[in-house]
């Protein structure tokens, strides 16, 4: 039976990088329920904070990095108050990570097999070597590659076959969360593609629930059933992805920037929108509503005050144009 507790909740999540130039604020305040067996997609620009969210997750913070506000919770247990044991115990039996280069996972000097067998042995004391290379080949099974490619040295494989078993270490132990950070990203369309499909059919039948992280709207909005779009480390807006065939009118600016610059195909040719600017430097953040810089519609409000996320219309917006008491404000906006 599928359990209604949310796998993972974000509480008003904060993280910072200390740097010689001062905290580098890449996580603001960041509220997330993830329910069991559902996609949930991140998407932003590159620096927007989503790969730091996602190792904060993981309590694997690096660079300086550290949690300054806010619980993150994995099934109920506060991930920041575990002690050293229970948090290895933790991370692969209840959450398990996909990085976008499998060559950061893959140890270049052992078979395939090896490593997967190593996998179960750690935390699986009490299994013997025969049953734990007996579950890495279910394991090849799973993600289709052959059992005879367990005697490869990742080097032997091709990307999509790395990233395949990647994603097959990361569901051994049938943990109830996985985050994957651009887990297709290196790899060409076809191959990208299949992996895809591959999540979906596995996440349907093992039923854990997966944090999807992409810069790549589409690809998130296929896939995932909701979407937490990121600016400068803050959510700007959370949207059920059904909510993304709404008119860009009804979204937040940026959200809204994001999905022009998805390639349309015209009869002629493609268009793209890009969204003119550059994303914020996180030490030096525009007063208000990060985004004014960039955003056709920014009145002087918007360079002084910080939106909050309201609800409008079951998404959750950050931006004063869709908070009533504010709306006069942009009556000469269209
Ligand atoms: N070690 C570090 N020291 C200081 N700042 C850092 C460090 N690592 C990352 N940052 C900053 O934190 C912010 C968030 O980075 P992060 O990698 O989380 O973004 P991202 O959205 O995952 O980007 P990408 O899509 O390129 O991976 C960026 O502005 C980045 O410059």
């Amino acid at each position: 039976m599928v359990s209604e507790q949310p796998v993972l909740v974000l509480r008003d999540v904060s993280i910072a990088y200390d740097s010689p130039a001062g905290p580098v604020q890449a996580v603001s305040h960041v509220n997330l329920e993830l329910m069991p067996n559902t996609i949930v997609g991140l998407i932003g620009e590159s620096g927007s904070g989503k790969s730091t969210l996602a190792t904060g997750i993981m309590r694997l913070l690096r660079g300086g990095a550290h949690l300054t506000h806010g619980e993150i919770l994995i099934k109920g247990q506060n991930v920041y108050d575990m002690d050293a044991k229970t948090l290895r115990k933790f991370r692969w039996e209840a959450m398990s990570m996909v990085f976008q280069s499998a060559m950061t996972v893959l140890n270049p000097v052992m078979t395939v097999e090896q490593q997967m067998v190593d996998v179960f042995l750690a935390h699986r004391p009490g299994m013997s070597k025969a049953e734990a290379l007996q579950k890495s080949y279910a394991l090849l099974d799973l993600v289709r590659i052959a059992r005879k490619h367990g005697k490869s040295y990742p080097h032997e494989l091709s990307g999509g076959m790395k990233q395949r078993i990647v994603i097959a270490i990361a569901l051994a132990l049938d943990p109830a969360l996985v985050i994957m950070d651009e887990p297709t990203t290196a790899l060409d369309v076809v191959v990208q593609r299949s992996i895809l499909e591959q999540i979906q059919d596995l996440q349907q039948e093992r039923h854990f629930a997966v944090l999807f992280i992409s810069h790549d709207f589409s690809l998130v909005a296929e896939l995932a059933s909701r979407v937490a779009i990121m600016y400068a480390g803050r959510f700007v807006e959370v949207t059920e992805s059904g909510g993304l065939t709404v008119s860009d009118q009804d979204h937040h600016p940026y959200t809204q920037g994001l999905m022009r610059a998805i390639p349309r195909l015209t009869h002629e040719d493609v268009v793209i929108e890009g969204i003119p600017g550059h994303p914020p430097d996180l030490v030096t953040l525009p007063t208000g509503c990060a985004y004014h810089p960039r955003c056709p519609y920014a009145v002087p409000l918007c360079t002084v005050e910080r939106p909050e996320p309201r609800d409008w219309q079951g998404r959750l917006i950050a931006c004063h144009r869709f908070d009533p008491q504010k709306a006069g404000e942009f009556s000469h906006v269209s």
